[in-house]
């Protein structure tokens, strides 16, 4: 697979680690406006680092696109005669719809949008897919180069709004009640290094539990919370104060967000 990722950042770099890691490509090329923090890529044979976007696309046939949407029709606009029926073009670009797309490149391309996460990094990644009527036919491709790297799930591009909101910025709240946990090991009496190993594995675990049961999370708590018990005085105390109505308000607020990016 001839893979490129234009616009190596944040998360193009996730995404090019989630690939050498599985080594799922033959080749790969990394675009970036200033390379200079990324020329270590190039211990690998198989990666070229580059400025040269046009370079990048007419060495590739899966195109990641990963750069700031506010940047991405300017830059298909600069590609889009070197696209062919070879490419597939992959944007990860949050609030940028399919239409946008074509209305910049047509609608004669394999178009995949994705909303991946930087657990991509390490085969960890929650990754929602949908693709424009040409796309269908290389939807299980796209499938296949994210499950490679974690899960995926189609899903109508009506729902890549909320996608990214659950699985792209979640990782973000989910660090942060780690790292309130965390906290909170570390009042207990744990070092702040044994307290976030405690916290980590703990998260680890109990979404490990979800995925290998199929259980509902409820029946998980039920069987830790003995009657009158630590866990049920914690847990209340914890909705008393908010929890999950913050979760759900925050996550909200998130999604309204990126309607913002959109009616910009
Ligand atoms: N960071 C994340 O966890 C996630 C980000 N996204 C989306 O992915 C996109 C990238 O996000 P980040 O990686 O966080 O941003 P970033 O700012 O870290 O990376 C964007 C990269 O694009 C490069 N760039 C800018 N102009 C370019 C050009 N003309 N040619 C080639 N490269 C160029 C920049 O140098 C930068 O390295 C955004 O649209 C974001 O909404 C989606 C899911 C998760
Ligand atoms: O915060 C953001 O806007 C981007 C999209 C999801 C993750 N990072």
């Amino acid at each position: 697979m001839k893979i490129a990722i234009i616009g190596a950042g944040n998360l193009g770099l996730s995404i090019a680690n989630g690939i050498l890691n599985s080594n799922g490509a033959t080749t790969m090329y990394l675009t970036k406006r200033d390379t200079k923090s990324i020329l270590d890529f190039e211990k690998h044979n198989k990666v070229t680092v580059t400025t040269d976007n046009r370079l990048a696309i007419q060495n590739s046939d899966i195109l990641i696109f990963a750069v700031q949407p506010v940047h991405f029709a300017g830059i298909l606009e600069s590609v889009k005669d070197l696209l062919n029926e070879n490419h597939v073009i992959i944007s990860t670009i949050t609030g940028f719809g399919i239409d946008k797309i074509e209305g910049v490149i047509g609608k004669d391309n394999y178009i995949i949008r994705s909303m991946p996460n930087t657990a991509i990094s390490v085969g960890k990644s929650m990754t929602c897919i949908c693709s424009n009527e040409k796309g269908k036919k290389r939807i299980d491709l796209a499938k296949a180069i994210f499950n490679r790297m974690g899960h995926s799930m189609e899903i109508p591009e009506s729902q890549m709004q909320a996608a990214t909101v659950i699985c792209a910025s979640g990782v973000a709240f989910w660090m942060r009640l780690i790292r309130a946990t965390t906290q909170g090991a570390i009042q207990l009496g744990f070092d702040a290094q044994e307290a976030q190993e405690l916290a980590m594995h703990t998260c680890n675990g109990a979404a490990s539990l979800l995925i290998e049961s199929g259980n509902h999370p409820e029946e998980e708590i039920d069987r830790v919370t003995t009657p009158m018990g630590c866990t049920i005085t914690g847990l209340n105390e914890m909705e008393h104060q908010g929890l999950s109505s913050s979760l759900i308000r925050g996550i909200v607020a998130s999604y309204d967000k990126i309607t913002e990016f959109k009616t910009k």
